[in-house]
This record gives structure tokens, sequence and C-alpha cells, in this order.
């Protein structure tokens, strides 16, 4: 049986970005917080224009040329995004009909005639998902292949926790046989359990209660009569449909941070466990790097700290620790702990196993399903500005989606993982894209600019269609 895996990869992530000290004295956070807290030093903001499909777009497009693809070769394109722009067509539908036409001139019109076009949708593990579908479907015949892309917007209320985790882009990657890249083991540690510590509900609003609160405001008469009589008088689409109630979906989620963090660390341990069930591991030792899902950079050093502390019990390293911090018996618990996750012991784990995964995350922020395959890209982009030899080594995957599930897996770097790697320059272009201020990112935020900022994207959002059937469709430009 051949190997399968990842065989190339690409990235789309908007030009502009705020950087954290700029939004931390706005905000009257200390700066420090944030940069040494959570380990933000940029946040990516969408142009005007911008969003998971143009980001989606950009990044298959991307992963075609820079790796020459033919479109009729692939059997597959799956969108992995939490971000979708509409309730029933595919975002993915959109991605394609773009690059398809952007290919037209060399492989003719309707180059992805024959290709499964799909989203998943669960959280930020949505991506893992079509990429775990997609490689038993790649498994069941050589010639296949799929293009996975994880496309997403991070957009929190401001002012709110969330807002300094924001972030936005896309990573392609493409599934095959003898993969370049990494070859993914069969072996996929599984936990769900349904939570509700982040989703974005459809929002109602009883018509009545909103003109009610309008009409106070504006002190005309406020009786259900006036109410009913305006309603049925007035011919705007907005509130002569006939349902009672506005319906409304808003990007921004309903979540509570620290909750979503506790769903995120027990969906981890029991599919860690899941994994270890299947097939026994010594993750310290077994395991050369660690790829997490990062709602921020630090969170992945931050949430497998218990599960460290708990795979060096019994062994020599556990010793080396006490020695360092003291031991837990006769210590307070929580002071060990706090001693023990600013050890020099964990700081070694944490340089050697994680940091190359958190760089780009610090310059991104959230993106959500993208987030675990930026990661897996800042350790391949490092590993290579670096000349770090990593061929062979195993590389270990803790995703996880709230609402809640987790997916563990490992996969096995190729030899020939550099020469994908070339056309990439993820460092080189986060280097050069063009800080805004606080003031024309929340403008940005409050969609209260009508034209893109500065030069505005190559694929953007042309129009959005106003009459009878087409009400709704979005058309795109690529400038
Ligand atoms: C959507 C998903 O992917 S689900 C998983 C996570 N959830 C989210 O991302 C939801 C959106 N984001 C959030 O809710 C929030 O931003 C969170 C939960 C990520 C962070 O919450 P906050 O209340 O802002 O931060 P928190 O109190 O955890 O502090 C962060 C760190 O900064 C540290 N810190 C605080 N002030 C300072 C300072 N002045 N200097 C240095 N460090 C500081 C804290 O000690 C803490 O680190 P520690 O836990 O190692 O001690």
């Amino acid at each position: 049986m051949s190997k399968i895996g990842i065989d190339s990869i690409a990235f789309y992530v908007p030009q502009l970005y705020v950087s954290m000290d700029d939004l931390a004295e706005r905000r009257g956070i200390p700066a420090e917080k944030l940069k040494r807290g959570l380990g933000l030093q940029k946040m990516s903001v969408p142009n005007v224009g911008e969003d998971v499909v143009t980001f989606a777009s950009n990044a298959l497009l991307n992963l075609i040329e820079q790796n020459n693809l033919n479109p009729n070769d692939i059997g597959r394109v799956y969108l992995g995004t939490e971000s979708a722009v509409d309730g029933s067509k595919p975002s993915a539908t959109y991605a394609v009909e773009i690059v398809e036409n952007k290919l037209a001139s060399k492989y003719g019109g309707r180059s992805f005639k024959h290709c499964d076009i799909l989203d998943m949708t669960f959280a930020c593990v949505g991506a893992v998902d079509a990429m775990h579908n997609s490689l038993d479907w790649v498994k069941q015949n050589p010639q296949r292949k799929a293009v996975i892309i994880a496309s997403d917007v991070s957009k929190y209320d401001l002012n709110s926790t969330g807002e300094y985790t924001q972030g936005a882009g896309a990573v392609a990657i493409l599934v095959a046989h003898n993969p370049a890249i990494l070859a993914i083991n069969d072996t996929w540690g599984i936990a769900s359990k349904s939570e509700g510590d982040f989703f974005k509900p459809r929002r109602t609003y009883k018509k009545t209660e909103l003109l009610k609160t309008v009409f106070k405001d504006l002190n005309l008469d406020t009786s259900d009569k006036k109410i009913e009589d305006f309603l049925n008088a007035s011919s705007s689409e907005f509130w002569s449909d006939n349902n009672d109630l506005v319906e409304v979906f808003k990007e921004e989620p309903v979540f509570d941070g620290q909750f979503s963090n506790t769903c995120y660390s027990d969906r981890i341990t029991e599919a860690i466990a899941h994994f270890n069930a299947q097939k026994k591991t010594d993750f310290t030792t077994q395991w050369q790097q660690f790829i997490f899902h990062l709602p921020y950079a630090y969170h992945g050093r931050r949430i497998i700290f218990n599960n460290w502390l708990n795979w060096i019990n019994n062994t020599e390293t556990y010793t080396v620790l006490e020695n360092e911090v003291g031991r837990l018996e006769t210590s307070d618990k929580k002071e060990w702990q706090k001693r023990a996750y600013k050890s020099q012991v964990y700081n070694e784990f944490i340089n050697s196993k994680i940091v190359s995964g958190e760089l780009a995350s610090s310059e991104i922020g959230n993106m959500y399903t993208a987030s675990i395959f930026m990661s897996f890209l800042s350790y391949l982009s490092y590993s290579l500005n670096t000349s770090k030899a990593i061929t062979g080594d195993t590389v270990g995957f803790i995703s996880y989606g709230s609402g809640s599930k987790s997916k563990v897996f490992e996969g096995t770097m190729q030899l020939n993982w550099a020469s994908k790697l070339k056309d990439v320059q993820l460092f080189e272009y986060l280097e050069n894209r063009t800080a805004i201020d606080v003031s024309t990112y929340e403008k940005i935020h409050r969609s209260q600019l009508e034209t893109a900022v500065y030069d505005g994207s190559k694929i953007a959002l042309d129009y959005i269609e106003k009459e009878d059937t087409n009400y709704g469709l979005r058309r795109y430009k690529v400038n």
C-alpha cells in the first residue's frame, strides 16, 4: 500500500494588519499581556471586498500555479470553513468558479467540470474533517488527488476579549499518493461532545418590538395599532416580507473563552487517549513536532502542559523537573504548576517541539479552520529557512473545533518536502504586508468603508445581485 498525505501546500493571508501595540494602546490593555501572555504580534484584517471565498480562491490558485497542477487531475475540492457566505450554495463553488475563469486561457472553460466540490463545517476542525475524509477517498485509487482548502475570517465584537485573537486567511493542500511533504498514518484519535462553548446562531428579532423601540426613540405613538398600520402600509423589502421575525446572521460568535479553553483541553485529552489506545505512543520522544489548532500563538504550549506532566511522570525528565522546581507533594499545587510551566525543562520542550509552529500565528492571529494548517506551514517554512533536518521526523497534530470535537493524528516528514516550499515564501510575504491604524481597522470591522484600503486585492467581491432570482448571488472580480 502506497503512502498517502500532503503533497503540496499554499496559502493566502490578507495584505492588511493591525499591530498589537497599537490595538493594546487603544483598548487600554497592557501590550505585554497580548505579546508575552498570548504570543500575539499582529492581526490580519481582510480588506474591503475580501472574504472567505477570495482567500480560498487565492490559496487554490497559488497551489495550482506554484506546483504546476492540472485542474483536470483534481477529483475533489473540499473547503473547510465556518465563515461560509451562503447557507446553501457552497463557498467552494464560488472559489472554484473564480479559479476556473482565471485558468480558462490555459485549460479551457470549466476545468473543474468533473470535480466533486463541497463545504464542510465543524467550527475550527472542519478542514481536518475534510482532509480525513479525503485521505480515505484518495486511498482507493492511486490516480486520485484531492485539494483541501481551509479558509476563514475570525471576527469578534470590538472591545471584546476575543478581539485581539482575530485573524483571517486560507491554506490549501494537495492530498495524493506518495506525497512529497508528509505521509499521514492511519491512526486517528477522536473525541466528540456536544458543547455550547462557541457558536454562531441565527439571531431573531420581532419586528413589532424593533419598531416599538424606534418609534419610542422618535417620540411617536407606540400602540399596537400604529405598529400594525405601519407594517401593513410599508413597501420596504425589509419590513413588508410576511415573517413577524427578522433573522440575523452575525459573523461574530457567541462564546465563553475560558469555558472554550476547558472544552478544548478536555476534548484533546480524550482524543490523545483514544489515539494512544490504538497506537501506544511515547509522545515526548516519538513526536518530534507538535502542531495544534491555535486560536492564539501560545495556546498549544499552555493547553498541552498537563498532558506533558502526565507523559513525563516516572521518567528521568520528571526528576530533572523536581530538581528545578521542588516536589509537588511538599508544595502548593497551583504554585508548583506555575513554576513547572515556567521551568527550563518545559521551556526546552516548547522550544524544540512547539515554537516553530507558533511563529506564523503570532503574525496573523486566529484563522479558525486554517490555523492548524498554517501552523504546519510555519514549522515547514522555519525548518527550511534554518536548514533544519526534519526528513523522517514524526509530526503530531492536535486539532479542535468548538461545539465540540478533537482529532489527533500523526504523519512522517518525507524526503522531498523542501522542494515543495521554495515558492511558498511564507515569512517573506508576512514581512511585506501593510500596517493600518486602529481607526481604519474599526471602520472595516463596522463595514463603514465602501472601497478597498490601499491597492485592494487581486481577487475581490465585485457586487451582490439585487434582482429577483439572482438576489444575493455574489459576483467576484479578478483585478
Ligand atoms: C475559537 C477557538 O478556537 S476555541 C479556543 C479558545 N477560545 C477563543 O479563542 C475565543 C476567543 N478568545 C478569548 O476568549 C480570549 O482572548 C482568550 C480565552 C483566548 C484569552 O483570554 P484572556 O482573558 O484575554 O487572557 P488570559 O486571562 O487567559 O491571559 C492570557 C495570559 O496573559 C498573561 N498576562 C496577563 N497580563 C500580562 C502582562 N502584563 N504581561 C505578561 N503576561 C500577562 C496571563 O498571565 C495569561 O497567561 P498564563 O495563563 O500563562 O498565566
